[in-house]
């Protein structure tokens, strides 16, 4: 809690409206609900470039008391639209932090609401599923927010990873001394992932969302990884064909969240709009290939179609949900492709999954 708070309101799309304090910058935002069951790691949830486009409602009571740290960061700014919260502390107690969330969320220009019942808020968007909501400490009248937030577009059919792609390619890595290259497409991906396949050996080189083939090709890599990232897959056309256009290549290619649906789209399998999303760091995934129960972190609101990827011959289901039975992990039959719905980088964890870096990697050194 600060101790000048303005009041501030809440207004979901079906109605429901939540009054609180403001927190952050003093102003208007809108975007689409989800929440986050996480208990730590809100500044990678805030600067995770899938995010964006979205409030974040998150589940832990207390949100702040550890401060903000300049190094804590999945990407170069806060990506989410706004945040919800039961009790944002400015006080914390972290020797090594560089400063209060309040600082960094005014700093970052982030709308921010608290003293918000966030149980009945989530067990609400549980039950009513994904919507767009607006906070305001500006416009308190509701019937105003309501004309607001009716210009807001729906997250379905939206595309938003050209937004937070790259402008100009930028490297990781020591080229002479990596074992393998990897060109990523960059459609909003999360600094953590770069940094577990430089961990590994790779030199790896980032391009910006709208690459061609041709200008990949120049890198001549020896894998090819494709990003998480905001929005709608099936809004992505352009991704699905350089997709297409780079599994013509039969080298490595590894793909998380937004580039597991990228690579179940551009084998004609569909996506669809989830209920109310995966967002957190407990979710439990089983390995089919292994038989092994492995906790996953998540943030996704779309998800791949279990009846199409059944019907499509030449894609074999490598993990699932084990709480919904949803589809968390494919590879493809006949190229050296994979790809899962969760976060395997898993900052700040749990780490259960990093085992997917080793096997591209080892993969991609293989196929050299
Ligand atoms: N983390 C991600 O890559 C998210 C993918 C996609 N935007 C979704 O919400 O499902």
């Amino acid at each position: 809690m600060s101790t000048s708070q303005k009041p501030a309101v809440l207004l979901l799309a079906d109605g429901t409206v939540h009054i609180g304090k403001a927190f952050g910058k003093i102003g208007t935002t809108a975007g689409e609900i989800c929440f986050n069951t996480g208990m730590t790691g809100y500044q990678e949830v805030f600067t995770d470039p899938s995010y964006y486009g979205q409030i974040i409602i998150m589940n832990n009571v207390h949100v702040g008391n550890y401060g903000t740290k300049e190094t804590d960061v999945e990407s170069n700014s806060v990506k989410i639209r706004g945040l919800i919260a039961r009790n944002l502390e400015e006080q914390y107690s972290r020797k090594q932090a560089d400063a209060s969330l309040e600082k960094y969320l005014q700093d970052n220009n982030i709308v921010c609401i608290e003293e918000i019942d966030t149980r009945a808020l989530v067990t609400h968007v549980r039950e009513a599923g994904a919507m767009n909501c607006i906070i305001s400490s500006e416009i308190l009248d509701v019937e105003e927010l309501k004309k607001e937030l009716a210009k807001i577009p729906s997250m379905d059919g939206l595309e938003l990873a050209s937004y937070v792609s790259t402008e100009k390619p930028y490297t990781m890595g020591d080229e002479a001394t990596a074992a393998v290259k990897v060109a990523v497409m960059d459609y909003g991906t999360k600094r953590n992932i770069l940094q577990c396949m430089v961990d590994r050996g790779a030199f790896v080189k980032v391009f910006p969302a709208k690459t061609t083939i041709s200008e990949l090709k120049q890198f001549n890599p020896d894998g090819y990884f494709i990003s998480n990232g905001p929005g709608d897959p099936a809004a992505m056309d352009y991704a699905v064909a350089t997709v297409k256009e780079i599994l013509k290549e039969s080298k490595p290619t590894f793909g998380i969240c937004l580039g597991h649906q990228l690579l179940a789209l551009a084998n004609d399998i569909d996506t669809f709009k989830l209920h109310h999303g995966h967002r957190g760091l407990n979710h439990p995934v089983k390995n089919l290939v292994t038989g092994k129960c492995e906790i996953t972190t998540q943030n996704h609101g779309f998800g791949v179609d279990p009846e199409s990827v059944k019907k499509a011959k030449n894609v074999e289901i490598t993990h699932v949900n084990l709480n919904d039975d949803s589809i968390e992990g494919i590879r493809l039959k006949d190229k050296p492709a994979f790809s899962v719905q969760y976060h395997p980088e898993a900052t700040p964890g749990p780490h259960d999954s990093r085992y997917l870096f080793d096997d591209f990697i080892n993969l991609v050194k293989e196929h050299k």
